[in-house]
């Protein structure tokens, strides 16, 4: 694992779009995206370069069961605004939040994994150490399937609703297990409200009650934290700073 302290997000952002550049410069033809607020600054700088994305598919980590691809705070929405309108890919997957059939859905988010194995996973971390929505608790063999959100992830995506309660209770998710498949991981995780779940991830024991700390056995990972996220490392735990 490579921790990388920068003085900001856009700073992070910038960082984690040069390493995606650098990927596909190396033959990288599949992306693993994530949504949230902590890849925007990432998603900006993919979108104001001159990276031609035409011929790259994504495949990403979630989508709230019962969101329509329209729905303002669908995760396929999110992709549309920020990336996919802007600098458009040749095919890219996220799971359908409309799916009749649960069981149905998620097999066939696994095969569309299986058929496009991700060169590089973009991830963010939730407070409670969730990647993707693998919630604390999850398997670490765990493909893509139906989950329940914990109360503190519903607390922390109330932002993005009108009310509380309008905020989806469960999710399609890409399981621990798919995302450690893929090549290369870019975690990006940034504020005070981080921390904990950074140092658990980081220094504490792989345990499935901090789900990213999993990320510690796995080749090829790099994190990308603010200060604010990385005020709880040590000091021996962070091998690069950049302002
Ligand atoms: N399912 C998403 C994750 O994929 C995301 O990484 C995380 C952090 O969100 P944010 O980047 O907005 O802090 O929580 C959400 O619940």
């Amino acid at each position: 694992m490579k921790v990388i302290v920068t003085s900001n997000n856009d700073v992070a952002g910038k960082k984690a779009f040069e390493l995606i550049k650098e990927e596909m410069d190396n033959g990288a033809k599949i992306l693993g995206l994530a949504t949230g607020s902590t890849p925007v600054a990432m998603y900006k700088y993919m979108v104001n370069s001159d990276v031609d994305f035409s011929n790259m598919t994504s495949v990403n980590l979630d989508e709230y069961v019962g969101a329509a691809p329209d729905d303002e705070q669908s995760y396929r929405h999110f992709m549309q605004v920020n990336l996919f309108d802007k600098k458009p890919f040749a095919k890219t997957f996220v799971p359908d939040g409309l799916a009749k059939d649960p069981e149905e859905e998620t097999k066939r988010y696994n095969k569309v994994i299986a058929d496009n194995p991700i060169d590089l996973q973009v991830l963010g971390l939730g407070r409670n150490g969730h990647i993707g929505f693998n919630e604390p608790g999850s398997p670490f063999d765990a493909e893509t399937r139906k989950v329940p959100l914990t109360e503190s992830t519903i607390e922390a995506n109330a932002r993005f609703f009108d009310n509380e309660e309008d905020v989806p209770k469960f999710a399609y998710s890409m399981g621990i297990g798919s995302i450690l498949k893929s090549k290369k991981i870019v975690l990006m995780a940034f504020g005070t409200e981080k921390a904990d779940a950074v140092k658990g991830m980081i220094e504490g024991p792989v345990t499935n009650e901090c789900p990213a700390s999993v990320l510690q056995q796995k080749d090829d990972v790099t994190v990308i934290v603010d200060t604010a996220a990385a005020s709880k490392l040590a000091d021996s735990s962070i091998d690069e700073k950049i302002n």
